[in-house]
Parts: structure tokens; sequence; C-alpha cells
């Protein structure tokens, strides 16, 4: 069986080339129709587009993204050419209520923001976004939920429409997929019409695919003072994105909200999983992410210590700084382990939390 796998999936090298007979590594821009042609199944991230032009007249067979969004797969070709796909859901959940938890903590830190005084919108109640309520009731805020599949499948009162969210929540959060059409077409899902049915002037939170929120919109609503602030971890065009937004946002950082090690070796073991599965191969392979340089946190509030888990902030000066840099700093993104992989101590009386 050849693969070719996508260069920046971590942990994945031992385990394909025993999984495999032939491996091949490549930047995944850089997957070609002759680059792909004799291959069995692709590895894959967000930067490789699975469509007619580049699968066409190839030997693929099976598709796994080691990623839960499946934008970048045309879903409808693959299915006509008989390709099977697997995304790899819940992969990174815990890693995006991490980054959403540092930012909301900073947004009180460094804002003012009273969170348990404040109601929490959340857009999308999938595997992060049901993290994300987790998250902000455990910070004492009021959460809503929004979920249009969830609301016509399960016939619950726990949805309530956008509308609502837009009247009355302090802070919206989208953990949507970005459906370009449909019935549940999120693609510009906040539009003008959207910032203008705000009422309480909102901060916006977006780490879900930066095609939900239409860009020139938001400005807009920053520069008019429709919202009051946002946080920003997915953009319309990457990498090349609108630098003037980025300016104007309290976070803005390079699609790095699923980038724990955690989130990633998720992902790499359940695509090896699949694949194993589709080709009904058995093999043994562990993949775990490195454990960090300092295991143990000592902090005086349980705040400090999250932070020192981790801090958007430095992601997002390291992009505000060179946002030309977008895919570099993705590319070499530094370990960062969720807070499961620490042992935390608050002094003075070193109470483990
Ligand atoms: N920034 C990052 O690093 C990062 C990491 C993980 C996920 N993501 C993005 O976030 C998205 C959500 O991730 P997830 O793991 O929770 O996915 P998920 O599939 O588990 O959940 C998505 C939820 O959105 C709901 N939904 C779909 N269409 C909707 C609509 N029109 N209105 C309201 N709700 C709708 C679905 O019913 C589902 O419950 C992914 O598709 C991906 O694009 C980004
Ligand atoms: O969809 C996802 O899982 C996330 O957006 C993920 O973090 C994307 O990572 P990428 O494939 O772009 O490295």
């Amino acid at each position: 069986m050849k693969v070719i796998v996508d260069d920046k999936i971590p942990y994945i090298k031992e385990a394909i080339e025993k999984i495999a007979d032939q491996v091949i590594f490549a930047p995944g821009k850089d997957f070609t129709p002759a680059l792909v042609k004799n291959a069995d199944a692709l590895i894959i991230r967000t930067r490789t587009h699975c469509n007619r032009e580049l699968l066409e007249g190839s030997k693929v067979r099976f598709i796994a993204t080691a990623t839960i969004g499946f934008d970048h797969i045309d879903t409808q070709y693959c299915q006509e050419a008989g390709i099977t796909w697997t995304n790899a859901p819940g992969c990174n959940s815990a890693s995006v209520a991490q980054y959403l938890q540092s930012s909301l903590l900073l947004l009180e830190l460094l804002k003012g923001k009273k969170l348990s005084e404040m109601i929490i919108g959340i857009i999308g109640a999938g595997n992060v976004g049901s993290k994300v309520a987790q998250v902000a009731h455990e910070l004492g805020m009021q959460v809503l939920l929004n979920d249009l599949p969830r609301q016509d499948k399960e016939e619950s009162s726990t949805f309530c429409p956008l509308k609502t969210l837009a009247e009355k929540c302090d802070i919206l959060t989208f953990h949507v997929p970005l459906y370009k059409e449909g019935k549940y077409k999120t693609f510009h899902l906040a539009d003008n019409r959207f910032f203008h049915s705000l009422k309480r002037c909102p901060i916006i939170i977006n780490t879900s695919r930066g095609e939900v929120i239409d860009t020139q919109a938001l400005l807009n609503a920053l520069e008019t003072g429709t919202i009051s602030d946002a946080v920003i971890d997915v953009w319309e065009n990457e990498p090349e994105i609108n630098t003037t937004l980025l300016n104007k946002v309290f976070l803005g950082t390079p699609h790095i909200a699923g980038y724990s090690a955690d989130g990633k070796a998720n992902a790499t073991r359940m695509s090896l999983d699949a694949l194993c599965r589709f080709f009904h191969i058995k093999t043994d392979y562990q993949i775990t992410p490195p454990q960090p340089e300092k295991p143990v946190i000592t902090a005086k509030t349980a705040t400090e210590a999250y932070l020192q888990i981790y801090d958007p902030q430095k992601d997002s000066e390291a992009l505000k700084e060179h946002p030309e840099l977008f895919e570099k700093l993705r590319g070499c993104y530094p370990l960062r382990r969720e807070k499961e992989a620490y042992s935390i101590r608050l002094h003075p009386l070193h109470q483990k939390v």
C-alpha cells in the first residue's frame, strides 16, 4: 500500500511506516495529481484540497484528514468517485476549549469583564461547543446554545434561535462547521444583518472557520462599536489575512486553537485507526505527545496556573508582529499540552487543583 502523508502531521512516521509499504511525506499544499496518482490513501490536513482536480484518474481509495473540519474535501466528488474519507471528530475539542478558557480569563484580567455576570452564546454545540459550554459554566457564566441541526434532530428545548443569542448575549462564540450551501449553510452566518441584530455590544469569538464571518461586516462592527471586541483564530483567505482586522482585535491567532499536542496526537491516532480499519490491517502503535518541559505549575491562583499552561497572548503577539509568517507560525508551533499533563500547585498552601 502506498500512502501520501502531510509532512506537518506529528507523531506519525514510525507507525505509518509499519502500516504501509511505501510512504511519501509532502507539504499539504504541494499535493499534486502527479504525486497522488499511484497512491492508495492520503493522510491530510486542511491545506490539501481534495477535489476532482487532484484526484481524477488516481488510484486513491481512502482519505483521512487529521482534523475535525472537512470543508477542504469535496465530499460529493469523493462519493461519485468511490473514495471513502474520514475526519477525526472530537480530536482537538479540548484544545479549543483550552483556547476559549484562556481567552475568557484574559478578557476578565485585562479588559475588566466580569465573566460571572455575562451571558455567552455558543453557536454550534458539537464536540467543541459542548466543552466550551462546560468551561463557561465553570466560570459562572450563563450559557445559551444555538444548534439548528441538533434542534431539528433532538426536538429539545435546550437550543435557542440565533436571534435570541444576538439579543441577549455579551459574548458570542462560533463553533460550527463551514457549510457553503444547504439548509444549514454557515458561510457568512455572521453578516451585516447579523451584526445589526446585536443588542448588547458583545465580544465576538471565532475559532470555527474564517468564512463563517463576513470580514468586512466584522470590521464595520468593530469600527462602529456594534461589538466591543473580538478574538479571532480563523480568517477568510488564510494565510493572506486581513491585517486591518488583525490589528483591531483583542487576540488574533494563526488558526492554532486546536493545536495542543494532545489534540494533534488524537488526530494522528484516529487517522491511522481509520486507515487500518479500511484496509483491514492489524498493527500495534502508540501515539503519545511529549511530556511538558515543566510538568509542575506553581501559581497563586487557578487563573494564573491556567495562563501559565496556555496563554494565547503569545500566539497573538507573534502573529501581529509578523502576519506574513502565518503558515510558519503554524508549522513551527511550540509544544502545548492540556492541563491534564500538569500537576498544579497553588501556593501558599500548595493545594493541588
Ligand atoms: N481553530 C481550530 O483550530 C479548530 C479546531 C477544531 C475545530 N475547528 C472548527 O470548528 C468546527 C466545530 O468543531 P467541532 O469539533 O465542534 O465539530 P462538530 O461537528 O462536533 O460540531 C459542530 C456543531 O455545529 C452544529 N451546526 C452545524 N450547522 C449549524 C448551523 N447552521 N447553525 C448552528 N449549528 C450548526 C452541528 O449540529 C454540530 O453540533 C469544525 O468544523 C472546524 O471547522 C477549528
Ligand atoms: O478542523 C480542525 O480540526 C482544525 O481547524 C485544525 O486545527 C486544523 O489544522 P490544520 O489541518 O490546518 O493544521
